[in-house]
């Protein structure tokens, strides 16, 4: 055996998971963390936006769960990200592999980078594959008002076309042409709620870095950074030409997508449901994502909401727990959203 082959296998292997918001991350990653694959995977969750939900909408599973919610995670790549791993490595005997989740408003480019930049981090993970999930409903639009769709699939090694219940067989064809055009090289799979052999997904060995030098030669370079990120960010500002900024409840990403979080305590649902179906018709457009955790008078369980554009579905979760705060939380994405209306209106939907 080569020195070499010795360093890849004490390497763990690192799915990156990106995916525009509400293309179905969430969704593989809850089968990842149920389904039977005899891998114990340690998952690090980046989330866009105040409240913690996107750990609540995850299963309960054995695997172990790190949430960083501090914003977008280029502004904590070489920080959060680094010493999120480097904190797993200590303990690397409790599982075989890690999977990041990116926020759905991310260029991975930050993420891929930091399993080739630090040294301790290269030493110990290495980059198995980006993975990344299209919502075939809304990906076209996507590409049309933002850069980050783009990045996502032209880094893919996997993407999987996902949602596609929701078009029919001539736009499917037409979206998978384009998702071609910008990456020819990704093994494209379609998918319906991420239903997948797992095989597929996960230990591909499948990341190119000559393929990813070509796309971006600056790639491997410390500071080189494409995104734009806070002005609070603890990175190296080399070459940036804008700033967003945050303003207390609302966080600016790219393209002046905001998040907006809304907590309340128990809701009356005859106010909720035609509340919540009244702001999609009307404001669907702008939303990008909508999710949400609600308590409802009088329900021993929690509900969960979940939207894309004026698409929204919602079930029961579990039960609330003994002890468990009985609060509702609700989290929309989205472009020129009145923040105060949505407040307001929201608040009205308590129970008396
Ligand atoms: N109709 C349909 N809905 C889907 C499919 N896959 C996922 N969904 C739904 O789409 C919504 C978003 O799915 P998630 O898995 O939470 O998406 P995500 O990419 O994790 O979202 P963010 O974390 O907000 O970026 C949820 O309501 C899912 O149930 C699918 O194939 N078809």
């Amino acid at each position: 055996m080569t020195a070499t082959e010795t360093t890849d296998r004490a390497q763990i292997p690192v799915t990156v998971l990106t995916g525009y918001l509400g293309a179905g991350k969430t969704t593989l990653l809850n089968r990842i963390l149920t389904e039977n694959h005899g891998q114990r995977y340690a998952v690090i969750v980046n989330e866009f936006g105040e409240v913690g939900i996107d750990n609540d909408l995850l299963v309960e599973s054995d695997e172990e769960i790190f949430e960083m919610n501090n914003g977008c995670i280029c502004c904590t790549v070489r920080g959060d990200l680094i010493r999120t791993v480097q904190n797993l490595m200590k303990r690397r005997g409790a599982f075989d592999a890690i999977v990041v989740e990116t926020t759905g408003v991310a260029d991975p480019a930050p993420v891929a980078q930091t399993f080739f930049m630090d040294d301790d981090v290269r030493k110990a993970a290495k980059l198995d594959a980006v993975v990344t999930v299209v919502d075939a409903r809304h990906v076209l639009q996507r590409l049309e008002d933002t850069a980050e769709a783009e990045d996502q699939i032209a880094f893919a090694d996997v993407v999987l076309l996902n949602k596609t219940d929701l078009v029919g067989v001539e736009e499917l064809t037409a979206v998978e042409a384009r998702i071609r055009s910008i990456n020819p090289y990704a093994v494209l799979h379609r998918t319906e709620r991420c239903a997948i052999d797992l095989k597929a997904v996960l230990d591909r060995g499948a990341f190119d870095l000559d393929r990813i030098l070509s796309l971006d030669p600056h790639f491997l370079e410390h500071g080189h950074h494409a995104h734009e990120c806070s002005p609070d960010c603890d990175h190296d500002h080399h070459g940036h030409g804008h700033h967003h900024s945050h303003d207390g409840h609302a966080h600016d990403a790219p393209h002046s997508v905001k998040s907006i979080s809304l907590t309340a305590g128990e809701l009356d649902p005859q106010m909720f449901f035609p509340w919540i179906n009244q702001v999609t018709q009307v404001q669907g457009p702008n939303i990008l994502r909508l999710k949400g955790i609600l308590a409802f008078k009088d329900d021993p369980q929690r509900y969960v909401i979940q939207g894309v554009h004026m698409i929204v579905e919602g079930d029961h979760q579990r039960d609330w727990k003994t002890g468990e705060e009985r609060v509702s939380r609700l989290v929309f994405i989205g472009r020129d959203l009145n923040w105060d209306v949505l407040k307001q209106s929201f608040a009205a939907c308590a129970a008396g």
